[in-house]
């Protein structure tokens, strides 16, 4: 359901969206061009990096703006600019300049910065209603593009006064169509909010990850799910996320001095305990500690989950043993492509000094039992479970 802050619906108006324009093919554009695709929408691709263009066309994500019939005469419904937080005014200037489309939105991860840049280079915020989807990943590009990479999650609007509510209500539109649910807010609420739930983790969680660059590789080989987890985000590309933290700085400062705080007091009470484990767990020494470990699972439990936003599909994962070897994965596919089942995703965990790796097969829930069967049968050393 879509909502704005103040509690006005933004559901009723739902305008057609028959071709849309993407700036910038790299994982969110490419992603959000795939997603309309499947909706049937027409979408026309454009950045300045041919390679990453062609790869975006070649997975079906659109055709080339420049090989289409005539642009200037046939306006896109809505120009989607998925381009780095600081290029986007001047792409939204030029595009509005030429006539690109009807409606413009964008994708930053940051709103108030590029918002007042726009208007300081005389952009038409009628036109122009700023978005962040609120689904992403840690890779770049248009191969780690997915269609469903929207399902479930929010995307943000951030529609100045000036926006015409017919703008607003096309990128609402565009939203939906990759199965999203819009949410309407002031750029300094969602600036505010992305810093506590996005922008601050990726910090701690490159702070975690920082950590392992002087471990010594034995104790790298300890790694479990767990250490996997915390640090995912931190994989992100470090230029990127330079600039949107720049352009958040002050929001994300005070989140993570607070976490500093909490760290620091975590830190004394351990320092303060170590050598007196005996006196166990609920000693008033470690009451730091315990208090902020009660707290994290509090925080961790408003998180909204599985029964919050309910449209992205679980996947199961199925690990299964493969030689580390030239053809396994490929034998793998085939096998799986012989028992009639989709691989959503898949990773691969090698085990340093082992001839072996170990694929995880990402499935849709109803596929595990077949999928399972036959590559038991095929041979393959399979832990469903696991
Ligand atoms: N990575 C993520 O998980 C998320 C990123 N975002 C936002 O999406 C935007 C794009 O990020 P990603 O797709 O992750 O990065 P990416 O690095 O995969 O793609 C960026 C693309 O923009 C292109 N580009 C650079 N300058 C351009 C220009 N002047 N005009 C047109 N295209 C230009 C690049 O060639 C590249 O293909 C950023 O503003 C980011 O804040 C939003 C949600 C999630
Ligand atoms: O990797 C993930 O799970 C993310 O949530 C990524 C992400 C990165 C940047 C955004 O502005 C929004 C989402």
């Amino acid at each position: 359901m879509g909502n704005t802050s103040d509690g006005r619906g933004i559901e009723d108006q739902r305008p057609a969206v028959r071709r849309v324009a993407v700036v910038g093919t790299g994982l969110i554009g490419t992603s959000v061009a795939l997603a309309l695709r499947s909706r049937g929408v027409d979408v026309v691709l454009s950045d300045p990096d041919s390679a990453s263009l062609r790869l975006a066309c070649d997975l079906g994500a659109g055709h080339p703006l420049e090989e289409s019939a005539d642009p200037s005469s046939a306006p896109a419904d809505v120009a989607v600019i998925a381009a780095p937080p600081a290029a986007i005014p001047s792409v939204l200037r030029r595009a509005q300049d030429r006539g690109l489309a009807h409606v413009y939105t964008d994708v930053a991860s940051v709103k108030a910065s590029v918002l007042a840049e726009a208007e300081r280079m005389g952009c038409d915020m009628a036109t122009f209603v700023p978005g962040h989807p609120m689904g992403g990943r840690e890779k770049q590009g248009p191969g780690a593009a997915r269609a469903d990479l929207f399902l479930g999650r929010s995307w943000a609007l951030c529609p100045t006064g000036k926006a015409d509510p017919q703008a607003v209500a096309a990128v609402a539109e565009i939203a939906r169509l990759c199965g999203a649910d819009p949410t309407v807010l002031d750029a300094g609420a969602h600036d505010r909010a992305v810093a506590l739930v996005s922008h601050a983790p990726h910090v701690a969680s490159s702070a975690v990850a920082a950590r392992l660059v002087s471990g010594d590789g034995a104790a790298l080989t300890l790694a479990g799910q767990g250490v996997r987890d915390v640090t995912r985000v931190a994989g992100g590309d470090p230029a990127m996320w330079s600039e949107i933290l720049t352009h958040n700085a002050a929001p994300v400062a005070e989140v993570l001095e607070a976490m500093a705080a909490d760290l620091a007091a975590a830190a004394d009470a351990l320092r303060a305990t170590a050598g007196r484990a005996h006196d166990g767990p609920s000693s008033q020494t470690l009451a730091p500690v315990r208090d902020l470990l009660e707290r994290g699972r509090s925080g961790h439990g408003r998180i909204p989950g599985k029964h919050g936003t309910v449209h992205r599909p679980e996947y199961t994962v199925i690990p299964v043993v493969i030689p580390d070897e030239p053809g396994s994965l490929g034998r793998l596919f085939a096998a799986a492509a012989e028992a009639g089942v989709n691989i959503e995703d898949v990773r691969i965990e090698h085990t340093p000094g082992l001839p072996l790796g170990v694929a995880q097969l990402y499935v849709l829930p109803d596929a595990v039992d077949t999928l399972a069967r036959a590559l038991a049968a095929d041979g393959w050393s399979v832990h469903p479970g696991v």
